[in-house]
C-alpha cells in the first residue's frame, strides 16, 4: 500500500521570520495528526535550516525547491545536494515547470539531478506537465511520456520505487483552475502505465504520483481518493496553515 504524501511548495514565499511562525503553526496543528499521509514542507533555501531544525523531533519533512547536481564547485548562486543534507533535508523538488519556464531547466538537466538527489539519498519529488495548448492540441500523454522517459534516464527500478513523481498541469497552477479529480486521475494513471512500461508493474505499484494545481481543502479529499493519485504537491494553499491541514486531513 502506498503511503499518501503531501508536500507544500512555499515557492518564493516567507522571510525567515514568515517561515518560523507558518512552520511552527503547522506542527502544533499537527501535533496529533496519526501520521497517515506523509507530511514534507518545501521553504526558499534561506529558511531551509530553522524550518529543519523545527520540525526535526516530528514526523514533518523538509525538502528543497531545486538543487545543484555537483557536490561542490564553482557554481556562483547555486545550492548542492551535500548541502542539503547536511542541514537535514531529505526531499528535493526538481523539474517544476517554473524551473523549466523561467529558468531553462531542461529533461537533461533535471535527469541530472535527479541522478543526484540518488546519489546523496534524498528523495527526488520529479515534476511533469503539459501546457493548456498541449492539453487542447490533445498531445497531453504523450508529452509526459515523453517527458518522464527523457527524466528517467539510466534511473534504475529500485531509484523509481523510491520516489515520488508530481503530475502538475502548468494551467492549473496558480490559477485557480483545478484539474477534475478524472482529468488527474487520467493522467496520473497514464504516468503509471508509462513507469510499468519502462520498468515492470511492481516498480509502477511502489512508485507514488502527486497532483498538483490549485489544491485546496476544498478539492482535495476528491482529489486524493483517486486510485493513482498518492498525494497532493500544494502551491498557494499551502502558505496558510489551516489551508494546508485542511488538505492533510482531506
Ligand atoms: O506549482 C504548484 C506546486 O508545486 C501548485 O501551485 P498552486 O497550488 O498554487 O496552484
Amino acid at each position: 500500500m502506498r503511503r499518501q504524501i503531501i508536500a507544500g511548495n512555499w515557492k518564493m514565499h516567507t522571510t525567515r521570520a514568515e517561515a518560523i511562525v507558518l512552520t511552527e503553526a503547522i506542527k502544533q496543528a499537527l501535533a496529533s495528526y496519526d501520521g497517515e499521509r506523509e507530511v514534507v514542507l518545501c521553504p526558499p533555501f534561506t529558511s531551509l535550516s530553522a524550518v529543519a531544525d523545527l520540525v526535526g523531533d516530528t514526523a514533518i519533512g523538509v525538502g528543497a525547491q531545486n538543487m545543484h547536481y555537483e557536490s561542490a564547485g564553482a557554481f556562483t548562486g547555486e545550492v548542492s545536494p551535500l548541502m542539503l543534507t547536511d542541514i537535514g533535508c531529505e526531499y528535493v523538488i526538481l523539474g517544476h515547470s517554473e524551473r523549466r519556464q523561467y529558468f531553462g531547466e531542461t529533461d537533461v538537466l533535471i535527469n541530472k539531478k535527479l541522478q543526484a538527489a540518488f546519489a546523496n539519498a534524498i528523495m527526488p519529488i520529479l515534476c511533469v506537465g503539459e501546457s493548456l495548448a498541449q492539453r487542447e492540441a490533445g498531445e497531453t500523454l504523450s508529452f509526459i511520456k515523453a517527458q518522464l522517459t527523457a527524466g528517467l534516464t539510466q534511473i534504475t527500478a529500485a531509484q523509481v520505487s523510491n520516489m515520488v513523481i508530481a503530475y502538475e498541469p502548468i494551467w492549473a497552477i496558480g490559477t485557480g483552475k483545478t484539474a477534475t479529480a478524472a482529468q488527474a486521475e487520467e493522467v496520473c494513471k497514464a504516468i503509471r502505465q508509462t513507469v510499468a512500461a519502462l520498468y515492470d508493474t511492481a516498480t509502477a505499484e511502489a512508485v507514488r504520483i502527486q497532483y498538483g494545481g490549485s489544491v485546496k481543502g476544498s478539492n482535495a479529499a476528491d482529489i486524493l481518493s483517486q486510485a493513482n493519485i498518492d498525494g497532493a504537491l500544494v502551491g498557494g494553499a499551502s502558505l496558510k496553515s489551516e489551508d494546508f491541514v485542511a488538505i492533510i486531513n482531506g
